[in-house]
């Protein structure tokens, strides 16, 4: 099957202009749950990738530890906290964010497992789900049932291979995983070089990015952008295409001084902007 390529023109075909007269309250609530003892960093560049990719706010749910690292580096970001100190163990919260990331740096303690499972019971929001949430779905396969249809799932190979067993072939791989998102009815961003989007036997494939990217966190920062970019009403297919495409170019915009060796997940970050005004030129 031939993929579609995302490139520029696919791009402008479904980006979106800030309104003039919008604000923060009609410009998106973004929720990232996550976070562990040693693993606050994984939300502080998930969330902090959300609020610079646009949306009004941002809401953490992460465990008490982490309180005071995610106040400190990004201000701009709410915190909600778990009752445990280095883990996720009950996921309660009374704001109602129109997305909903989760897994960066979240573990796979037995309690966040047992969290994450009564949260996808009753969560109806639209969801990104990453790193070790994804990890917990591979140990408790059932639980994929409980995800609504649309759901954006974003495995690296490692994780994806734990979700949908090994392949033998990279048409294999494609073949194995379009079955899955045709199974349970999920989007699949398939991360590597290039990033593959699955959504049934509809196949993307990326055209931006470069091996900068093989850092620590840039998937984190990836699920912060595609959740921002849901919470700001985009489908679920357009938020993960725009969102691959442009993480990818923040890469190639900061190649030229980075170099691939000094690149870190938060230059992806601190790049995101220039990647949203290379839509508004004409070249
Ligand atoms: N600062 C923080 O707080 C950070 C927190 N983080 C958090 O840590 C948690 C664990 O996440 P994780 O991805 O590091 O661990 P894990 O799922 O065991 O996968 C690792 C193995 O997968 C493979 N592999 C990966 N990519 C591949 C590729 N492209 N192509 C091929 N293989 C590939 C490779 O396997 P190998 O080839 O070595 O067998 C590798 O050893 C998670 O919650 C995350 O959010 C991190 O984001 C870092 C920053
Ligand atoms: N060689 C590469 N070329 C292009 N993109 C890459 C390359 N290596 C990794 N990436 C991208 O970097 C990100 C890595 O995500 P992930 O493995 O989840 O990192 P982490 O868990 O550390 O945040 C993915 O978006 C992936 O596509
Ligand atoms: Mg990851």
């Amino acid at each position: 099957m031939n993929p579609i390529f995302i490139d520029k023109i696919e791009i402008l075909k479904l980006y979106k202009r800030v309104d003039t007269h919008t604000h923060k309250g009609i410009q998106g609530h973004a929720l990232i749950i996550g976070g562990s003892y040693g693993k606050i960093g994984a939300v502080c560049l998930s969330s902090k990738a959300a609020l610079k990719s646009g949306c009004g706010l941002v809401t953490a749910f992460i465990p008490k530890c982490g309180y005071e690292i995610v106040q400190i580096s990004i201000p701009e970001v709410m915190v909600l906290t778990d009752v445990q100190e280095k883990f996720i163990s009950n996921i309660t919260f009374d704001i109602k964010p129109q997305a909903i990331g989760i897994g960066p740096g979240i573990g796979q303690e037995v309690a966040t497992q047992t969290a994450f499972h009564e949260f996808l019971k009753t969560n109806k929001t639209p969801l990104v789900i990453d790193a070790d949430a994804l990890n917990i779905l591979s140990q408790n396969k059932s639980w994929l049932s409980l995800l609504h249809p649309k759901t954006i799932i974003t495995p690296h190979p490692k994780e994806l291979e734990r979700l949908i067993g090994k392949w033998n072939s990279e048409p294999e791989k494609i073949e194995k995983t379009i079955t899955f998102s045709k199974q349970y009815h999920l989007i699949i961003v398939m991360k590597g070089a290039p990033t593959h989007i699955i959504d049934g036997d509809t196949i993307y494939e990326n055209t931006t990015g470069n091996a900068a990217l093989a850092t620590a966190g840039s998937g984190d920062v990836l699920t912060g952008m595609i959740t921002s970019l849901l919470a700001q009403s985009y489908e679920p297919i357009n938020a993960a295409i725009l969102g691959v495409y442009l993480h990818g170019l923040t890469a190639d915009i900061a190649l030229p001084e980075t170099g691939y060796q000094s690149f870190v997940a938060s230059d992806v970050i601190a790049n995101i902007g220039k990647a949203f005004l290379s839509l508004e030129n004409k070249d």
